[in-house]
């Protein structure tokens, strides 16, 4: 017999595998609104001008392919950290920061569960948001971590509960860490208020909870970079230490190049050379070092005035877009005499929409008219253009009534 006759076959994943089954339904009305991969107006993935332009520039350079270092390209490194912190953060003019690239944000909650595992003596509980990224959980199982959860979305008003996230922070262990989204939170679009940031960042820092931002959304949630960056550096403006992955694959396109970044804040030169040689034993038995090509991309993005300031139109001019159509859903529900409140879908932000639909009704979406998302009722609203956003009121109002 075989090695593997013991091998039994796995699940589709929860999110990928709506993008597996979209694909082999045939209906030219079908819509994809699994993933969360932007598409223009027209249905189409979008490669924004200014990547498509960097991208010149860096085949132009005649550029070899050596390996990168283990870390990544160190200029690579402080751009995304500047972007993320700031230029005139002290974390990036005392040089606090250990940024490493990761193979996207993936590879960067990966790198940093790793670290935690091995380097975060206080506690091996992660307290991720109820709901969370899918992905979250096994990437914090996989390097032995316990995941524990605490209340974030409010299924009767579609938000934030915020009560019920204090009651349930107020009674995290000490040492204990925090994921927290950044902005765009993934999957309910639901994000705190500045100054609802602004207490959970005292009673966090008050309870000696570690607070690990997970950034892959920034500049796409609200279309300006600085304001999506809010919750991360008010945290640092309060003295925590914080941990921070990022991802280039919405907010510039770069989904299959994978670019990203894991960051931990040390609080001098010699621990940040401490931490960093660290890191580095972490990534090289991991997968060594890091792709060239998007690194490559983001750093000239990030490093050319022009470009930046261009790619920061094309990423606000994505972040509109879904705006726009989360506005023309409610319309067409309105429109379509939906007499049940879709406040939430224009409240919440970034690439998706908790639309509140039930397991039952999300399966009569794809039954009925071959729409595609999660069972969770998630939406990925870049799947939603003026061509088809009619549609989907019409079947969210059919299967909602
Ligand atoms: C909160 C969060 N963190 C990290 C990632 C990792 O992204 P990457 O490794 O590509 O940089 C995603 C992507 N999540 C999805 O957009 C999604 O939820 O659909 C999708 O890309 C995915 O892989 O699931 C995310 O939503």
């Amino acid at each position: 017999s075989s090695w593997w006759s013991n091998v039994e076959m796995g699940p589709p994943d929860v999110i990928l595998g709506v993008t597996e089954a979209f694909k082999k339904d045939n209906n030219p009305k079908k819509m994809n609104l699994g993933v969360g991969a932007y598409r223009d107006d027209n249905g189409k993935p979008y490669i924004l001008p200014s990547v498509r332009k960097a991208e010149e520039m860096v085949v132009a350079a005649n550029l070899d392919k050596e390996y990168s270092p283990i870390g990544g390209d160190a200029e690579y490194c402080s751009s995304v950290a500047k972007l993320a912190f700031g230029t005139d953060s002290p974390v990036i003019t005392n040089k606090l920061n250990v940024t490493v690239q990761s193979i996207s944000g993936t590879g960067a909650l990966r790198i940093g569960a790793a670290y935690f595992s091995k380097w975060h003596s206080k506690s091996k509980d992660f307290y991720i948001p109820s709901p969370s990224w899918g992905n979250h959980t096994p990437i914090l199982k996989h390097s032995g971590l316990e995941v524990k959860s605490y209340r974030y979305y409010d299924p009767k008003t579609c938000g934030f509960d915020f009560a019920g996230a204090m009651e349930d922070i107020s009674k995290i262990p000490e040492g204990s860490v925090i994921l927290l989204h950044a902005c765009a939170h993934n999957p309910t679009g639901v994000d705190p208020k500045p100054e609802q940031w602004a207490e959970m960042s005292s009673v966090i820092k008050s309870r000696k909870i570690f607070p690990f931002f997970d950034m892959a959304y920034q500049g796409f949630a609200s279309g300006d970079t600085k304001k999506d960056a809010f919750a991360v550096r008010k945290f640092i403006e309060d003295g925590h230490q914080v941990s921070l992955c990022q991802s280039f694959a919405k907010n510039m396109g770069l989904y299959g190049e994978r670019a990203g970044a894991f960051t931990l804040i040390c609080s001098d030169a010699d621990e940040a050379a401490r931490v960093m040689s660290q890191v580095k034993i972490i990534i090289r038995p991991m997968y060594s070092n890091p792709p060239v090509h998007g690194a490559r991309l983001v750093k000239t993005i990030l490093t050319t005035p022009e470009l930046n300031a261009q790619w920061l139109t094309e990423v606000k001019g994505m972040a509109d877009r879904i705006i726009g159509m989360r506005t023309k859903l409610v319309e067409g529900l309105a429109k379509e005499g939906s007499s049940k409140n879709w406040q939430h879908v224009t409240d919440q932000i970034g690439m998706f929409c908790f639309t509140g639909l039930t397991p039952e009704q999300v399966g009569r979406l794809t039954k009925e008219f071959s729409i595609y998302l999660t069972k969770d009722g998630r939406i990925s609203v870049a799947g939603v253009c003026s061509g088809n956003v009619d549609y989907l009121a019409h079947a969210i109002h059919t299967v909602t009534k």
